[in-house]
């Protein structure tokens, strides 16, 4: 069953930017949100949503696994990142509307549709100059929809970044994910090859854990554009999921942890790039 119906939600909405991977794990919420902060900090109004409907991880990763969504007499309003320094990111996800952190979600297909419909209708988001879409890994029902959806206004759509680990595995998973966007009329901005080498926090020694250059090389193959390498670098994991607790132990605010951590010259090159 399909629906007709404009997605009012990205009315005052200018770009779309999706992230997608053709794997789990591979970092792809990760990279979210560093687009998020770092287009936030050159000053854009970004929104983020969340449609990994089966694991939720932006709440989690903003800081912000207790907020709930309000709702106004026009839809739900999304959440502002709980920071004093970046005022423009807002957030999206089915997380805030689960009653417990750890509920499951087991829906079949046409109720994940029915919830897809729903975020492009009914939230406020406000004028916006990005919204970023994480979506599942793969190509599921959930893809199905945003493409219907976003097909409905491709004025909008400004492109996908695809994430890839270096692996073989995972690179091969990608090309499924270029043959979607292809399907899909979604231009693909280039590949990020995430997990590229480890940085010892000691010595800042590089080593090739899971090989390198894999999403290197697929993009020269298909003549995408590499974005960009991102070591496997435990600051990002800590920059990611104890803001909190960075905030308070260094008394910084998040756009000046952000700012000096070794992943935003890597994101800001990324960025640079698909603007
Ligand atoms: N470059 C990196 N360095 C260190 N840790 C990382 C890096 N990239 C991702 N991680 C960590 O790996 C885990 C998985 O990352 P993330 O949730 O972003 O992957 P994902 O592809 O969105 O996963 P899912 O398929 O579950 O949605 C997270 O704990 C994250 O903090
Ligand atoms: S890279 Fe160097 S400092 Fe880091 S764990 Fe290995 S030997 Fe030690």
């Amino acid at each position: 069953m399909s629906d007709t119906e404009i997605p009012k939600a990205l009315l005052n909405v200018k770009n779309v930017i999706l992230v997608l991977s053709g794997k789990g794990g591979v970092g792809k919420s990760s990279v979210t949100t560093q687009l998020a902060l770092t287009l936030s900090l050159k000053g854009y109004k970004i929104g983020v949503l969340d449609i990994d409907l089966t694991g939720p991880s932006l709440p989690r990763m903003f800081d912000m696994e207790n907020s709930k969504i309000m709702q106004s007499n026009n839809g739900w309003l999304p959440v502002n990142i709980p920071s004093k320094s970046i005022n423009n990111i807002k957030v999206m996800s089915l997380g805030f509307l689960l009653n417990n952190r750890g509920d499951s979600v087991v829906w079949r297909g046409p109720k994940k549709t029915g919830m897809i419909r729903q975020f492009f209708k009914e939230v406020q988001w406000g004028e916006l100059d990005y919204l970023i879409i994480d979506t599942p890994p793969g190509t599921s029902d959930e893809h199905i929809a945003i493409a219907e959806e976003l097909n409905k206004v491709p004025e909008k759509i400004y492109g996908a970044v695809i994430v890839t680990t270096p692996q073989l595995v995972s690179v091969d998973d990608v090309r499924k994910e270029i043959n979607y966007c292809e399907k899909a009329a979604f231009k693909v901005l280039g590949i990020v090859e995430n997990m590229s080498g480890f940085v010892c926090p000691y010595c800042a020694e590089c080593t090739n854990i899971f090989s390198k250059g894999g999403g290197e090389n697929l993009a020269n193959e298909l003549n995408l554009k590499f974005l960009g390498a991102v070591p496997i670098d435990p600051s990002f994991v800590d920059i990611i999921e104890n803001q909190s607790k960075l905030k308070l132990e260094h008394g910084k605010t998040l756009s000046e942890l952000y700012s000096s951590s070794n992943m935003y010259p890597i994101f800001e090159s990324v960025v640079e790039q698909i603007l």
